[in-house]
């Protein structure tokens, strides 16, 4: 069975389509990088198949379940999309804790190991204001990866993150693939697809495109 499965995706808001006719299948164990320019729907289609927002035609199977029909969202999944709501008088740890609690039971454990592995310290007991913007980052990627998903959704994980963040978060992919997870990943860094990417696509005004293919005509 397929990880994921987009048939016929549209998304219309107002006249505008936003996403157009999307088709892809996803296997398990795969990394699938996306490009696209600012606005071509990269986002949209990643809310799409967390379940986030309803295709206005066309239908999404995650593992052979359909979206909406049989769940409303995938039953294992971590998101990385847009900023997450971290509270802001909370450590890391407590963050992670409040959101581990309301998924379904991560240990304690679980979560300092997720959150060393992004290289901050679980022991921190500063705030998460007090976080710089790439601790923020870090700590958004291990919320992500705490409940070992069956599917990582990830829309520019390693934009705010220095040169050496950048690598580690590299190899926690490569990782969670090797342990089985299928991963979506939006980049605007070209490397971090060309790096990681199993599968390549391109977005272009809301269509799925080969990114093989276009990369003269587009870039
Ligand atoms: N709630 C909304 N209502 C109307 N239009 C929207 C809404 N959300 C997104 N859009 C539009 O949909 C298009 C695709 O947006 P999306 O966020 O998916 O782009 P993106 O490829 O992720 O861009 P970026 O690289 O800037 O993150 C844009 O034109 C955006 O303005």
């Amino acid at each position: 069975m397929n990880a994921v499965e987009v048939i016929h995706v549209s998304k219309k808001i107002g006249d505008k389509e936003i996403l157009n006719n999307i088709n892809m299948i996803l296997e398990h164990g795969k990394i699938y990088g996306f490009f696209g320019r600012n606005g071509s729907g990269k986002t949209m289609l990643f809310r799409a198949v967390c379940g986030l927002i309803k295709p206005t035609s066309g239908e999404i199977k995650i593992n052979g379940k359909t979206l909406h029909r049989d769940i409303s969202f995938p039953e294992s999944v971590g998101v990385l999309i847009e900023s997450p709501g971290f509270w802001s008088h909370y450590t890391g740890f407590e963050n992670l804790k409040v959101l581990a609690s309301i998924k379904q039971q991560i240990s304690a454990e679980d979560i300092k190991k997720s959150i060393e592995r992004v290289g901050l310290d679980p022991e921190d007991q500063r705030t998460f204001k007090k976080y710089s913007l790439g601790m923020k980052q870090r700590l958004a990627i291990a919320q992500a990866i705490m409940e070992k998903p069956d599917l990582l959704v990830l829309d520019e994980p390693t934009n705010a993150l220095d040169e050496e963040g950048v690598e580690l978060v590299r190899e926690i992919l490569l990782e969670e693939k090797e342990r089985g997870a299928t991963i979506l990943i939006a980049s605007h860094n070209k490397d971090d697809i060309e790096i990681l990417a199993d599968e390549k696509f391109q977005i272009h005004e809301g269509k799925l495109i080969p990114f093989k293919d276009q990369r003269k005509d587009i870039q």
